[in-house]
């Protein structure tokens, strides 16, 4: 599959620059997501990855670049406003209220973002539509039977899918995915990797993932970064052939 397969991107990120002092973190990185696409983005430690999503997100001033979201430039908009514009990103579950059950969780998630779609609705017609919404969150990331658990007395990995679930909750276009397998064994990893698949369905996706078999399981295109340049991009067979890629990166990976 090419680069180009997937059609007219939704998401398009265009030399992205940031520096820290001499360091060049990003360094004219390009990436785009096509809608329906799950576009991983891989790199050993030290890349530019955690930099990159920080600048997607808005957390992280750009020196260079420009950032297009579903026709809307965002280059220079907040955290709050790229995700009304339909970007939202998963925090490591640091988004997460852990004294608070997960259906308390996630209805605050939804009624952050019912914003005025709900102006007209009684009190009672509105309280009862946030709930069946925070129910169907819960039961599309598989915690449904969690809903009155306190959340931050669930496992690892249903606080991850609980942070996903949040994420969803913005209805985004692009879903930021940063480590979603992060700390996680064999069964949740595979768990997550079924629920990023669904996932798609509804909304494109930017991976950033450890998880190799994970990352080659689940992306349509892969880009490969390397002191904040983009090495290469594309398919699984692309990446895992290049041989530039298996003496930076691979090479000290177990990709069996
Ligand atoms: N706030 C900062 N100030 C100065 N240097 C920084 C800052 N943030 C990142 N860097 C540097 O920028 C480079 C890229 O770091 P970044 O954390 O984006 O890489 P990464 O690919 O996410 O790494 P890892 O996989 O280890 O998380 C590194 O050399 C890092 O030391």
């Amino acid at each position: 599959m090419s680069a180009g397969a997937h059609g007219t991107p939704l998401f398009q990120a265009r030399g992205l620059v940031k520096r820290f002092g001499g360091l060049i973190a990003a360094n004219d990185v390009s990436i785009d997501v096509a809608p329906g696409e799950v576009h991983a983005l891989i790199g050993p430690n030290g890349a530019g990855k955690s930099t990159l999503v920080n600048l997607v997100s808005g957390l992280l001033p750009l020196d260079a670049g420009s950032i297009v979201l579903d026709g809307a430039d965002i280059t220079r908009a907040t955290p709050h406003a790229r995700v009304r514009a339909g970007l939202a990103r998963c925090f490591q579950v640091t988004s997460i209220f852990a004294g608070d059950t997960v259906r308390d969780n996630l209805l605050l998630a939804v009624q952050a973002h019912a914003g005025s779609s709900f102006r007209f609705f009684a009190d009672r017609a509105r309280e009862s539509e946030l709930a069946e919404r925070a129910q169907a969150l819960a039961r599309k990331v598989g915690l449904e039977d969690a809903l009155d658990r306190v959340a931050g007395t669930l496992p690892h990995g249903a606080q991850r899918k609980l942070d996903v679930a949040l994420a969803l909750a913005a209805r985004p276009k692009l879903l930021l995915l940063d480590e979603p397998m992060a700390g996680m064994g064999p069964e949740d990893s595979a768990r997550m990797v079924e629920l990023v698949r669904q996932l798609r369905e509804e909304t494109a996706i930017l991976l950033i993932e450890h998880d190799m078999d994970a990352v080659f399981q689940l992306a349509d295109r892969i880009s490969v970064l390397v002191y904040g340049t983009v090495l290469t991009s594309g398919d699984a067979e692309h990446v895992k052939g290049h041989p530039k890629v298996q003496a930076v990166y691979l090479g000290t990976e177990d990709t069996a």
